[in-house]
């Protein structure tokens, strides 16, 4: 038995309860777990895949709720055409919100859900034609054609196929183009917009995207249950339900589908029976089960941050071994290339750029160029503004002056993903994988470019032929810089050096003009090393055009055509390897102006870097 047969076993229980003579109460519990996990299923994509946390789903529920409350209620129409005004008006509402919030980090972003969540409650509390706090009644059935879902048992089916069909969409979007961009999102597990932003993609437009998603499965959830309760008023939809949505998310596992099903069944369940039995511990009344759900939830954050799926999950691969990540075919027919530039064209120009942070000048107009099939590196002492450099060329930081053109194209100003998609890829002297994808999907991130498929397409499963080809591109790559059998694995279980080469291989997925390397051996054993050399030996026999940032001299010196130094910001001499070795002004940079016997040591010593007891190009060096 596979999991998807599990999976098919689950689906079919579930739509054969409701013809089982089964209790009402049974029903009405999972229609409300059914409602939950819909919301939930919103907060697992927005908050666990993307790192955005909203207290503010319920909001949208009632959003969806109280559209289809008012145009069935007081204006007589179809709950069909309440559910499209419902999702329309919710749709444009968490545009207009996300646009204003979602560029908000830190804490900013929960604060901002939190005020218009309150924001809508009282709202729609203060609002006459919503009946205010009593809010509306007398809700019609939802029919389907003749059929009438007047009951919680008609309902239930349509609550669970919806629900499903959500968990299936959401499942299909995390394992496709967009989705492998959402989850290189979350700065809470080790991601951020700089790579994939690096990589061609608008993390802004995926923020936005997930948060209409949520926002949309949220306001079907609200249309559903105002058509099961036949009535609507704003309490189901305040701060309390959306504290509590996101429990169910955290305690379920909130980077999981299977987690918003968990969460949402445990709270329901949980919460009825300790209605009924911490009345009768204490005595009295009262709403003591949200302090048992304070606790828990303290727990719960302590010994299993990842929540209980993730626990149960363990113990199914024991008895069900997760399938392999998809097959690569061989077969898939290749994705587009770009046409390369003609050897010895020109390929980058660098013009006096400029960067500086505060007082301190970081780049002080630096220039230089690259034609197509030329390896260059860039070397200097640490601090020089390497890194800084490669930044302002890649365009992940905005330049302060100067000009950047690529392939005789000005980049300068323009977002590193467009500068991507210009035919520049990189890769980062922090290596930025995202741990917790296969080393084949973080190499298919490199895709991004290359491929079209967008969200809706992917929810739909319309993505597989791309997808087939995206793969087999990234195994291709992977193979290349010889990692091919390690592609199964998670990206986050390698040592550095091969992460080092799946960082390149991710570049090279992007079929680049330029690649830039930003200290690709850094932090590298010998053999790793020497597994580095010969790849980039490779490209460079294969006329890619390198720009090289790098510590180990003899590394640089061996591969490059010619060499960029620079030191405290500024350019300080440009030639070949034999040149710049012979250099006394660069032995100078490096070592510090005591041990120079020319006419540099007559000079002030340049503060900041001290005189360093080493040879000059020592070989093997290496820094983290
Ligand atoms: N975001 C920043 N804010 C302020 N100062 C910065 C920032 N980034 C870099 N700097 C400063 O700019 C200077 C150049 O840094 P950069 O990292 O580019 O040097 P580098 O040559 O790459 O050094 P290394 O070899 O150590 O990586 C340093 O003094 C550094 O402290």
């Amino acid at each position: 038995m596979t999991r998807s047969h599990l999976a098919a076993i689950a689906a079919a229980v579930v739509f054969a309860l409701p013809f089982a003579p089964v209790p009402d109460f049974w029903i009405t519990q999972l229609n409300y777990i059914g409602l939950f996990s819909l919301v939930v299923l919103g907060l697992v994509l927005l908050t666990g895949v993307g790192g955005l946390t909203s207290f503010g789903q319920a909001a949208f529920a009632g959003v969806g709720a109280y559209a289809t409350a008012y145009l069935t209620v007081v204006l007589g129409l179809s709950p069909w055409l309440g559910l499209l005004a419902g999702l329309a008006i919710t749709g444009v509402l968490a545009l207009l919100i996300g646009v204003l919030t979602l560029r908000m980090s830190g804490h900013y972003l929960p604060l901002a859900t939190i005020c218009w969540c309150l924001a809508l409650y009282y709202l729609v509390g203060n609002l006459e034609p919503l009946g205010k706090y009593d809010g509306l009644l007398g809700l019609p059935a939802v029919q389907l054609g003749e059929f009438s879902l007047q009951s919680e048992r008609r309902l239930y089916g349509l609550i669970w196929a919806v629900a499903l069909l959500a968990a299936l969409g959401i499942t299909r979007l995390l394992d496709s183009r967009p989705g492998r961009v959402m989850r290189a999102l979350n700065a809470h597990r080790g991601g951020g917009v700089t790579m994939p932003e690096a990589m061609g993609a608008s993390t802004f437009r995926y923020k936005l995207v997930m948060f209409v998603i949520a926002a949309l499965l949220a306001s079907v959830s609200g249309w559903l249950y105002a058509h099961m309760q036949r009535s609507v008023n704003p309490s189901p939809f305040g701060i309390k339900f959306g504290i509590e949505y996101l429990f169910m998310a955290v305690l379920g596992g909130i980077g999981t589908v299977g987690g918003a099903f968990t969460g949402a069944a445990l709270v329901k369940l949980a919460e009825d029976q300790l209605k009924v039995w911490l009345p009768l511990l204490f005595g009295g009344s009262g709403n003591y089960e949200i302090i048992v759900f304070g606790v828990v939830l303290v727990l719960v954050l302590r010994f299993a941050p990842d929540g209980l799926w993730p626990l149960f999950a363990r113990v199914l691969a024991r008895w069900l071994p997760a399938r392999a990540d998809r097959a690569v075919e061989e077969g898939a027919p290749p994705l587009p290339s770009r046409r390369r530039p003609e050897r010895g064209a020109p390929l980058l120009r660098v013009r006096k750029i400029r960067k500086t942070f505060g007082g301190l000048v970081a780049v002080d107009d630096i220039s230089f160029s690259l034609s197509a099939g030329d390896i260059v590196g860039l070397i200097g002492p640490n601090g020089a503004g390497k890194s800084t450099t490669f930044n302002l060329v890649s365009g992940v930081l905005p330049l302060s002056g100067g000009e950047v053109e690529l392939a005789q194209q000005r980049v300068d100003g323009r977002p590193s993903r467009d500068i991507a998609r210009a035919g520049l890829s990189r890769t980062f002297q922090h290596v930025k994988l995202v741990p917790d994808m296969t080393v084949l999907e973080n190499v298919a991130l490199g895709c991004y470019g290359r491929t079209r498929c967008g969200t809706l397409a992917a929810m739909l499963g319309l993505d597989r032929a791309e997808e087939r080809q995206a793969r087999a591109e990234a195994m291709r790559q992977l193979k290349r810089v010889g990692l091919g059998e390690q592609a199964q694995a998670l990206a986050g279980n390698l040592a550095l050096g091969p992460q080092r080469l799946v960082e390149i291989a991710r570049a090279l997925a992007s079929d680049p003009a330029l690649l830039l390397l930003d200290e690709p051996a850094a932090g590298l054993r010998h053999q790793e090393k020497v597994a580095l050399a010969d790849v980039l030996r490779q490209l460079k026999a294969e006329g890619l055009s390198l720009l090289l940032v790098e510590h180990d001299m003899d590394f640089v010196m061996k591969l490059t055509d010619r060499i960029v130094v620079m030191e405290f910001g500024r350019w300080l001499m440009e030639g070949t390897p034999a040149e710049v070795q012979a250099s006394p002004a660069v032995r100078a940079a490096y070592l510090g102006a005591d041990d120079l016997p020319d006419e540099r040591a007559a000079g002030p010593k340049p503060a900041g870097i001290p005189p360093v007891d080493r040879p000059m190009y020592p070989s093997g060096e290496a820094r983290t």
